[in-house]
């Protein structure tokens, strides 16, 4: 990363002492750092033990020729712009040091006011590579902690988590099961300013209703059958730290007027106690399902949704990522391969196209399902086709006709591939008609019930729910959408 343009750094590579002076002169009072090299060898000397952003290089030195330092920054890679002073106004000379990299070229004696343009080009320049530096940086990440993914939808989830992570604010992710809601409250934790202090856990789904409350308050010796010490609670052990509410909308009702409470006063007690704790606790929340679903359907409590529900994060399906999975599953690959003493370093072409068309209902969890079982199951060093599970070769486009239907017209192609142009015609619909054929033949096979069909169909229901008002809503009855 170069450095920021306010205070720029000159070396002036000239052996006239009175040329040099002058020039180090005029550009120090435009407020520029200048340091003087009377020769080759100074000058990189002085480019080894500090970085500059310009050099303005003469090139008839004592000790070598100017080329002989332009060479010696491309070979090292230096990140400098060069400027190269010279007596002699050549075309020739020009085309070389530009060829070795110099960026303008200054024609002794250099005029006060071009030397001034000549330098603060430069410096624009590197002003706008620092900025698209720092843009990639904060826009183009390739993951972020253990979040891996470059796609566009991903790069909007991490800018959420670096905005917010540093605030109190409650944040709710949602997103299908395996999308990684968990790695992104881990993701919260690490970024704020309570990472030294404990992220605690809580699957709401995975704890029984009745022990619910005790993980998340603690309890008191003898408040329950069973309870026969002391014990910390969730909310203890979370205080100056994170509290990660996993599958919320699985708690039960009672509870969550509680969880309300405690969230709208920072106090609770334990189970059996009548003492209140207060503790400092910035609460995640995550599910799987659409929690205003929740609230209208009486299962999540409204209130409770709208204290938590103050900074929210969709995490998308892996199938609305792009490129991500192939990222993802070559990661994957690499670390399952590592820890299994297996040899695999990379799929087969046709098995990340596969790979890449494959909608991964179970999103990334499923992946890593799958990485998992070829690797244990399959020897080499490259997964192919024949080790992926039934599930992934479902989608496999169809065997070709068979050979004893009708004889085919030929047709010429680039391919040299041939077709039934007839069969083609009768046989071959839009993809859209189809599309919307299945659709709504999936719904009726469902008596009409949508969420069911798009889970057979493995979509959301968001997205049916979509496509069928696109049609409703089309003029012409069986229009594309
Ligand atoms: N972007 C990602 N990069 C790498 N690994 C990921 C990514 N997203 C998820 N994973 C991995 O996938 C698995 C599932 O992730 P995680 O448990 O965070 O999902 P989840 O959305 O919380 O699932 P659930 O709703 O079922 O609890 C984990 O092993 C996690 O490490």
């Amino acid at each position: 990363m170069r450095e920021r343009v306010g205070n720029t750094s000159i070396l002036l590579v000239e052996d006239s002492l009175p040329l040099a002076t002058l020039y180090q002169q005029y550009l120090e009072a435009q407020g520029h750092q200048v340091v003087l090299a009377a020769d080759g060898q100074q000058a990189l000397q002085a480019l080894e033990s500090q970085r500059f952003h310009l050099v303005l290089l003469d090139l008839s030195l004592p000790d070598m020729h100017g080329f002989d330092v332009l060479r010696h920054i491309k070979q090292q890679a230096i990140d400098v712009s060069v400027v190269v002073v010279t007596a002699n106004d050549s075309a020739e000379v020009a085309m070389d040091a530009v060829h070795l990299g110099a960026v303008d070229f200054l024609t002794k004696p250099i005029d006060a006011s071009r030397l001034l343009v000549t330098v603060n080009n430069v410096l624009k320049q590197h002003h706008l590579a620092d900025l698209l530096d720092s843009y990639q940086q904060r826009y183009e990440r390739d993951g972020f902690e253990d979040l891996i993914g470059a796609s566009p939808v991903m790069q909007g989830v991490y800018r959420v988590i670096e905005s917010a992570a540093s605030s109190r604010a409650s944040i709710f992710i949602t997103g299908e099961s395996g999308t990684g809601k968990e790695l992104c409250a881990e993701a919260i934790h690490r970024r704020s300013d309570r990472s030294d202090k404990p992220l605690i856990t809580i699957n709401c789904a995975a704890i029984p209703r009745d022990l619910m409350e005790s993980e998340i308050f603690g309890h008191m010796k003898g408040a329950f059958t069973g309870a026969h010490a002391e014990r910390d609670g969730a909310a203890t052990l979370a205080d100056g730290g994170t509290l990660f509410l996993d599958e919320l909308c699985e708690m039960d009702l009672d509870l969550q007027s509680k969880l309300l409470r405690f969230i709208q006063s920072g106090t609770f007690q334990k189970v059996g106690s009548s003492v209140s704790q207060q503790v400092d606790i910035r609460f995640v929340c995550a599910t799987n399902r659409d929690p205003l679903d929740e609230v209208r359907a009486g299962r999540f409590r409204e209130d409770l949704y709208y204290r938590l529900h103050v900074i929210p994060l969709r995490l998308p399906p892996l199938r609305e990522r792009g490129g991500d999975c192939l990222q993802i599953a070559r990661k994957l690959l690499q670390d399952i391969s590592a820890r299994e003493g297996k040899a695999f370093e990379g799929f087969a072409r046709d098995v990340e196209a596969i790979m890449q068309a494959y909608p991964w209902p179970g999103n990334v969890r499923e992946l890593e399902n799958v990485i998992m079982n070829m690797v244990v199951l399959g020897e080499g060093t490259e997964i192919t086709q024949a080790m992926l599970p039934e599930s992934l070769h479902r989608i496999l486009p169809a065997a070709p006709p068979s050979a004893s239907g009708p004889e085919p017209e030929r047709a010429g192609s680039a391919s040299g591939a041939s077709f039934d142009r007839r069969q083609a015609d009768s046989e071959i619909r839009p993809l859209w008609l189809e599309e919307k054929r299945i659709i709504e033949r999936a719904i009726a096979l469902c008596g009409g019930n949508l969420p069911k069909a798009a889970a057979l169909l493995e979509v959301s229901a968001s997205t049916l729910y979509r496509k069928r008002q696109a049609w409703e809503k089309s003029p012409v009855e069986d229009a594309p959408v």
